[in-house]
C-alpha cells in the first residue's frame, strides 16, 4: 500500500509517555484492559490518561477474552475510538458493541501456521476495521517477539483483505524492513519503544516514528 504508514503505539500507563508519542506524531495510542498484562491500566487510570490525548489521535482499548460487561464499562467510562481483541473472541464477540474494532491474529499458533490457514481465519473477521498480525505467545501479545512474515503472503495478495497492521517485536531498527516487505497500512509496537514494561522511552518513540516515516518516504519516491 502506498501513502502514509499509520503508527499505533501501545501499552501506555504514564501521562508523560503519551505526551511524547503525540509530539512525535503518532496516529493512535493503545491502553491495555487485560489484568494479566504488565501494562494493564484500570478504568480510573485510563480516564485520567485519556485527557492527554488530543483530537485526531485515536485511543484504542485492547482486550483479551474479556467479560462483555467489562468492555461496556470501559466504552462508557473511557470512550475509546476503537477496540482491539487479542484473545479467542469470535467475530460476534468483536461486533457486539457496535464499535469499530481491530482483530489481532497470533501468527504461528496452531491453526495459524500456514499461509492458507492465516487467510481463512482472517476472512472470518471481514467486519474488522483492520487485521493485526502479532507473534504467537502464551501471554496473548506484547512479547517483543517477531514471527515469520512469509506466512502473510496470502493476505498481502488477497483482494478482500482488510487493512493490515504489522506488529510483533517491531523496533526502530527493524520496522523499516517490515514496511518494505509487507507494505502494511499501519504498524503497532509496545515492547520496542520501552525501557521496561509500561515505561516508554521518548528517544525510542522518536526513533521508531522517524524510521517509519523514512521507509515510507522511500517507498513513495
Ligand atoms: O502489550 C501487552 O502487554 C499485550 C498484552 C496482551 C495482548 C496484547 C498486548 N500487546 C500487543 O501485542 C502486540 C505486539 O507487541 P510487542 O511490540 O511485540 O511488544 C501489539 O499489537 C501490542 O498492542
Amino acid at each position: 500500500m502506498s501513502g502514509r504508514t499509520r503508527i499505533k503505539l501501545c501499552g501506555f500507563t504514564r501521562a508523560e509517555d503519551i505526551q511524547a508519542a503525540v509530539a512525535a506524531g503518532v496516529d493512535a495510542l493503545g491502553m491495555i484492559f487485560f489484568s494479566k498484562s504488565q501494562r494493564a491500566v484500570t478504568i480510573a487510570q485510563a480516564q485520567a490518561l485519556r485527557q492527554q490525548i488530543p483530537a485526531f489521535v485515536d485511543l484504542v482499548a485492547l482486550f483479551v477474552n474479556p467479560d462483555p460487561a467489562y468492555v461496556q464499562e470501559v466504552i462508557e467510562a473511557v470512550s475509546p475510538d476503537l477496540l482491539q481483541f487479542h484473545g479467542n473472541e469470535s467475530p460476534q464477540d468483536c461486533e457486539r458493541y457496535g464499535k469499530r474494532y481491530i482483530r489481532a491474529f497470533r501468527v504461528g499458533s496452531p491453526g495459524l501456521d500456514t499461509r492458507e490457514d492465516v487467510l481463512a481465519e482472517c476472512r472470518e473477521y471481514a467486519s474488522a476495521s483492520a487485521w493485526l498480525f502479532d507473534s504467537h505467545s502464551a501471554a496473548y501479545g506484547g512479547s517483543g517477539h517477531g514471527f515469520d512474515h512469509s506466512l502473510l503472503a496470502s493476505v498481502v495478495t488477497a483482494s478482500d483483505a482488510r487493512p493490515m497492521i504489522l506488529a510483533g517485536g517491531l523496533t526502530p531498527e527493524n520496522v523499516g524492513d517490515g514496511i518494505r516487505r509487507l507494505r502494511p497500512y499501519a504498524v503497532d509496537v509496545s515492547t520496542g519503544i520501552e525501557v521496561s514494561p509500561g515505561v516508554k522511552s521518548p528517544e525510542k518513540i522518536d526513533a521508531f516514528v522517524r524510521a517509519v516515516q523514512i521507509e515510507t518516504q522511500k517507498l513513495n519516491d
